[in-house]
């Protein structure tokens, strides 16, 4: 299964949850796998808690059943600086910026000169310091209907459909930080949307979209999975000009937790 799905730190949910604390499935230390920044050696602090459900999750124990122990913002800064050779951290989740201590703990990391990339789906704009903004939007391929619901019969397709995408909170996020477009692709059908949405979010976003900031990023939670839809993916990105990121964690691990 992939992400944690039982915790063995201190508190489980439910427990004492200290007001300036956040939900946090994992916590750990690897190598970024994914986008522009992918190689570098960085702490991940997943939280829990989202408000999408892509049938394709690949951090189920986030979102379709959401797992954590409450940490106060102060553990988890005395846990990230327990990786002494870590200059890098991800927030990432389930949603991060769903939390408003997302914010505190942010603000936190910037203090002490850590480089942050936040991965988020995009529809919540927060003000905070962020070194690098993650964002991955959510196409209708992505979407949990009856026929693709991991958990039960397609009740989260409506909600996720109609929150999927939020112009607004693109366009702020991208105004705001150093961004990158991280898109999930099946197949050759993903591509008019994203194509359509690059258009209007140009249309929207007070500075410029490249397409350099744009990449896609074949779906796949398994290295046999991946198998099945990186090389198509790869081309799509040299046909529209756009960047390919690798899932190089994948390649490594597979879907191991914690990493
Ligand atoms: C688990 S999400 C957490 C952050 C945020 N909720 C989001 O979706 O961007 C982290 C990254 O994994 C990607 N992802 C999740 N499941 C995937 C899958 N099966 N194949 C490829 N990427 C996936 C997301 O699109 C996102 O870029
Ligand atoms: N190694 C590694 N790199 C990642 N980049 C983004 C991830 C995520 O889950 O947000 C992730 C992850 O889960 N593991
Ligand atoms: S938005 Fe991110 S965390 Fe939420 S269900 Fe989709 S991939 Fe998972
Ligand atoms: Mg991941």
């Amino acid at each position: 299964m992939p992400v944690s799905d039982s915790i063995d730190r201190d508190g489980v949910a439910g427990d004492d949850q200290p007001a300036d604390g956040l939900p946090i499935n994992e916590l750990f230390y690897s190598l970024q796998g994914e986008g522009t920044l992918a190689g570098v050696p960085s702490v991940f602090v997943r939280t829990s808690g989202c408000n999408l459900r892509c049938w394709f999750c690949d951090s189920y124990h986030t979102s379709w059943e959401p797992t954590h122990a409450w940490l106060g913002v102060e553990e988890i800064l005395a846990e990230i600086e327990s990786y002494e050779n870590a200059d890098h951290v991800v927030l990432t989740g389930g949603e991060p910026l769903l939390h408003e201590t997302s914010v505190d703990l942010l603000e936190a990391l910037a203090e002490r000169g850590y480089h942050t990339t936040v991965e988020t789906n995009g529809t919540i704009y927060r003000d905070a310091p962020i070194d690098l903004a993650s964002i991955s939007p959510k196409l209708e391929s992505s979407t949990p209907t009856p026929e693709r619901d991991p958990k039960g019969d397609g009740e989260w397709e409506d909600r996720h459909e109609r929150d999927r995408i939020d112009l607004e909170a693109l366009a702020r996020l991208v105004e705001d930080s150093d961004f990158q477009l991280k898109f999930v692709v099946t197949d050759e059908g993903d591509l008019p949307e994203i194509l359509a949405l690059l258009e209007d979010l140009r249309e929207v976003a007070a500075v410029p979209i490249r397409d350099d900031n744009v990449l896609l990023m074949p779906e796949g939670a398994t290295r046999d999975r991946l198998e099945e839809t990186r090389a198509d993916v790869a081309q799509l990105a040299m046909d529209h000009g756009f960047r390919y990121t690798p899932r190089l964690h994948v390649d490594l691990w597979n879907d191991a937790p914690e990493t």
